[in-house]
């Protein structure tokens, strides 16, 4: 767990941060208004050891690559919102939960690009902490007991840091000791709906997902059927989530028939705007480290 421990020495350097004091009222202001630049949002270290998220322009779909942004306008929108909700957030992680294939990844880079965090996923610490270069490994040589015991222990050790975005695996949301961890920072939980996931997921193959490995059936069917089994034992554990950023919810309110026409940053956008609301409505100005 090189990169933990490097992160976690980061994180000592940079003490307990800034202490809040804002009054609801002014947050709330902050909230309403379209500020750039200021330092009030800016991050007081990057973390030594983790890799800055490489800019970031396009992704890979099922349509070839796709734009992150669908303009300029939008980009910027997103860093705006950003420097909002860095100062609300006040050094606390963020967390992304969803099903397998729901964004996670995508969205939790772009997430760490724009707030100045450290991206991390789960499930490549897992591979490191075990020294196997697949989940699909792990779940076939051990179990996924073994698995689950491990991540665990890698989602207890970066709830004690500061400034990350971690890319939580899809299961990790069903051991109640995880919310314990998560708790210490903010959730998120990216509703997709099971067609577009299952869509996403056929196109690259099932091999990597041993849970939706079945590599007799038809890609999508089979995803598309365990998906929706798995959505309905884990619907509760993923209402757990402080935030629910639903893509349908998006495509309604942008006047789209399809959620395959979101960009990325459409939903990083939606998620920042959903972060701060709970922020200021659960007054949480003062983060889990301002006292150590
Ligand atoms: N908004 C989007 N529109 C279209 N495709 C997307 C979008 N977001 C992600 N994808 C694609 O869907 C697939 C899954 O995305 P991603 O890896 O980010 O999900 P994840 O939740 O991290 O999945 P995993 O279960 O592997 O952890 C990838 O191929 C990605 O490029
Ligand atoms: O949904 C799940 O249970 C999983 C999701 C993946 O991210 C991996 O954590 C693993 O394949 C299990
Ligand atoms: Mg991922």
């Amino acid at each position: 767990m090189e990169a933990l421990a490097m992160q976690s020495r980061a994180v000592e350097v940079a003490g307990a941060g800034r202490r809040n004091g804002a009054l609801v009222a002014d947050r709330r202001a902050r909230a309403g208004s379209l500020r750039v630049g200021g330092s009030a949002g800016a991050p007081a270290l990057r973390a030594r050891g983790a890799k800055p998220v490489a800019p970031l322009c396009c992704v890979k779909t099922s349509r070839g690559q796709q734009s992150l942004h669908n303009s300029v306008d939008e980009a910027l929108l997103l860093k705006r919102k950003a420097e909002q909700v860095l100062f609300e957030l006040n050094g606390r992680c963020i967390y992304l939960v969803g099903m397998m294939g729901s964004g996670k990844s995508t969205v939790g880079k772009i997430l760490a690009e724009v707030l100045g965090y450290s991206y991390f996923d789960s499930d490549s610490l897992v591979e490191q902490a075990v020294g196997m270069p697949s989940v699909a490994q792990i779940f076939k040589v051990h179990s996924e007991a073994f698995f689950r015991d491990n991540e665990s222990s890698v989602l207890r050790d970066l709830s004690s840091m500061q400034r990350l975005v971690v890319a939580t695996g899809g299961g990790a949301v069903i051991r109640p000791v995880n919310w314990s961890y998560m708790k210490k920072g903010m959730s998120v939980m990216l509703d997709v709906p099971l067609d577009a996931l299952a869509k996403r997921i056929a196109q690259v193959g099932t091999a990597s997902r041993p849970l939706l490995d079945q590599p007799s059936a038809d890609p999508y069917t089979a995803a598309f059927a365990k998906l929706s089994l798995l959505a309905e034992q884990r619907g509760d554990a993923y209402a757990n989530a402080d935030v629910r950023v639903s893509l349908q919810e998006i495509a309604a309110k942008q006047g789209h028939d399809d959620v395959s026409q979101l960009t990325p940053t459409d939903i990083a956008i939606e998620a920042l705007e959903k972060i701060q609301n709970f922020v200021i409505e659960h007054s949480m100005s003062s983060g889990p480290f301002d006292d150590l």
